[in-house]
């Protein structure tokens, strides 16, 4: 049986558990009040049992340390009580129990210490990982959807954020675990005191944690900002190319940057003023008021004798240690967990959104696959209310067979073999793969059966080597080199100056458009997957090279007996196909070999006659 009763702040539950009756109650502070972002809140959950050990040790190193730290200022108390009334006696006891208190102190920081040395690199490898796998975990489509740089900065903070908020909510516990034994403490000495610094705490408590939860509000929209302009920072270097010689630098920085960085600054300003003007001010006031009661109300209790000097001592040494104590909680608040809870509320909200492309609960792989492809009654738009890009799209694609794709820019045959590849499910209808919707197996699976040679080419910073076994991690040397004679890129590899080590740039700069292109294809050739797909694979390159791919690629098409689809806008590069469709607004017009649809006479005539070219000749192309 469970009973709740919820306020905003406080949680009281009840439950039963055989005969027992169990009552909890929580209560929600500033850290752990997500916002209602139970994924966060089951994220942290989910953390802290994992690390349960290491937490627990560090609670009870946080007790132990404040109990030493109020027990020196105790052994001062009784040594001045010892010495003004003549008792000497047990001097050197006290004082030895003062050294001791003072060693196990630093033995406890040395204790959290060496924790953090064991645990503090395994949080940074779980949590790397985890958050990595999350971001990746997202469809090709959300990549497109947000800048690269953006997303790197929220997984830097996110990593950041959960590895240094434990040290810093360890700070905070130690803090607030010396204040209550000092309250202890202070009443043990003198009951009066110790209730008046009772009651400030009382008051002080909620006025802090209102400042602080605005305070975190603030850190929140700062650090939006601030990973804002970092995407677009990041954006802009990527596209360097562009802004330099395309654009130009002075307007990229005025209608680009300037915002983003006024909007981070703005932000700062903010966030700082607050800071100074509500949080440091009313802090101050509080505790001034504190200091200067409980030194009135001692200096008040010694002239009549009803405390010692040492109690006096005591008190108000520790009266002002709770000025350090608050201070630096506020600071360790302020400063350290607020941001780092801010970096991760903001990282986690931006990476934990609804994957809109998901492997089913039971999505198994694709066992056997045959070689056709059917789209069957396929509709699809961008975004909910986006317009129409396929139309009620219907294609039946043989086994082995090659299938040439023509049709207007914009008619949708991008976006049809991004449907294939799961970039996004269709709104309608379906793609299946022999008899299998595509939805029913892991993506993973799918895309291990598609080669694609793309326009844009992707290449990693890396050597050309990592580069090709991106399409077969296992591949030996002599299978790469194979493949890459095949696709008659061998030769420009090994007069580089690193061969096959050499690094080609970001993006693959380094090498020219020809050259990307027929690394793809020693790709496609290593894969080896059933389904071949050339988007535009030739278009931008001039016509000996065309002609030099070409061949590679008609040589890949006969020897792999791989289904392919082959995007063109040159029609002329479709020779090789057995069948070719053409599209117009996202709908199939045309269906047929070439001499049937030139015979048609419709949309696929009409593109045909505007090109100056035909096929390809048929003269030899020299390597
Ligand atoms: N990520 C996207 N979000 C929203 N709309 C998109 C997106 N990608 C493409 N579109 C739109 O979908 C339509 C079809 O685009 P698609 O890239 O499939 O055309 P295409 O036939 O391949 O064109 P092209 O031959 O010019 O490459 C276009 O109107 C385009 O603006």
């Amino acid at each position: 049986m469970y009973l709740y009763k919820t306020a905003k702040y406080v949680k009281i539950k009840l439950r039963m558990r055989g005969n027992k009756i169990i009552l909890e109650l929580s209560i929600m502070t500033t850290l752990f009040d997500l916002h209602g972002k139970a994924g966060l809140k089951q994220y942290v959950w989910k953390f802290t049992k994992y690390y349960k050990l290491y937490i627990a040790l560090l609670i009870v190193i946080a007790v132990v340390a404040g109990g030493c730290e109020i027990s020196v200022d105790y052994k001062i108390k009784e040594i001045i009580d010892a010495i003004s009334s003549n008792n000497a006696d047990n001097l050197r006891y006290l004082l030895f129990l003062f050294v001791l208190y003072k060693f196990l102190h630093h033995g406890s920081y040395f204790a959290q210490r060496c924790l953090d040395i064991k645990y503090k690199p395994a949080i940074l490898e779980y949590v790397v990982k985890d958050i990595y796998s999350k971001t990746i975990g997202h469809s090709l489509h959300w990549f497109d959807s947000h800048l690269s740089g953006e997303t790197s900065s929220k997984i830097e903070d996110f990593q950041d954020g959960m590895v240094t908020l434990i040290t810093c909510l360890f700070k905070t516990f130690h803090i607030i675990v010396t204040i209550i034994i000092t309250l202890f403490f202070i009443l043990h000495v003198n009951v009066l005191t110790g209730l008046v610094l009772g009651l400030f705490v009382i008051i002080y408590t909620p006025i802090i944690y209102l400042l602080l939860k605005r305070q975190l509000e603030l850190q929140e929209s700062y650090v939006n900002a601030k990973q804002e302009a970092m995407g677009i920072i990041n954006d802009s270097i990527a596209n360097i190319f562009g802004i330099k010689v395309i654009g130009d630098l002075i307007s990229e920085f005025k209608l680009k940057l300037t915002p983003a960085i006024n909007k981070w600054r703005a932000w700062d300003y903010k966030t700082r003023q607050f800071d100074a003007y509500y949080v440091d001010n009313a802090d101050t006031l509080m505790v001034v008021t504190l200091n200067a009661v409980q030194i009135y109300l001692l200096a008040f209790l010694f002239k009549n004798g009803d405390i010692s000097a040492g109690s006096f001592a005591f008190i108000a040494m520790i009266t002002l240690k709770i000025h350090a104590q608050l201070d630096a909680f506020l600071e360790n608040l302020l400063f350290n967990v607020n941001p780092k809870m801010a970096q991760i509320k903001s990282s986690y909200s931006f990476i934990n959104t609804k994957l809109d492309v998901e492997d089913k609960e039971n999505a198994k792989a694709l066992a056997v696959f045959e070689g056709s492809i059917n789209y069957q009654n396929v509709h699809f738009s961008y975004g909910e209310n986006g317009k129409l890009v396929l139309h009620d799209f219907n294609l039946k694609i043989r086994a082995g067979e090659r299938l040439g794709i023509v049709g207007t820019s914009g008619a949708g045959k991008t976006t049809m073999i991004k449907c294939l590849l799961r970039y996004f499910d269709v709104t309608e209808g379906g793609i299946f793969l022999g008899d299998q919707d595509i939805r029913d197996i892991t993506q993973d699976s799918l895309r291990k059966l598609i080669s694609i040679i793309p326009q844009d080419i992707t290449m990693f910073h890396r050597s050309i080597m990592d580069n090709l076994k991106l399409a077969k991690y296992d591949a030996t040397e002599e299978e790469i080199i194979s493949a890459c004679i095949k696709a008659r890129i061998h030769n420009d590899i090994i007069a580089m100056p690193q061969g096959y080590n050499t690094i080609v740039g970001e993006r693959g700069v380094k090498l020219s458009g020809g050259q990307r292109q027929r690394v793809a294809i020693a790709r496609a050739i290593l894969k080896n997957a059933p389904i071949l797909i050339l988007d535009e694979a030739t278009s931008s390159l001039d016509t000996h090279t065309e002609q030099l791919i070409q061949k590679s690629i008609n040589e890949l098409l006969d020897s792999s007996g791989a289904t392919v689809i082959a995007i063109a806008h040159r029609l002329s590069t479709l020779k090789h196909t057995d069948r070719i469709i053409v599209l117009d607004k996202g709908k199939l017009v045309e269906d047929g070999t070439h001499i049937e649809l030139l015979a048609k006479t419709g949309l696929y005539k009409h593109l045909w006659d505007a090109q100056v070219g035909g096929f390809l000749g048929d003269e030899k192309v020299e390597d």
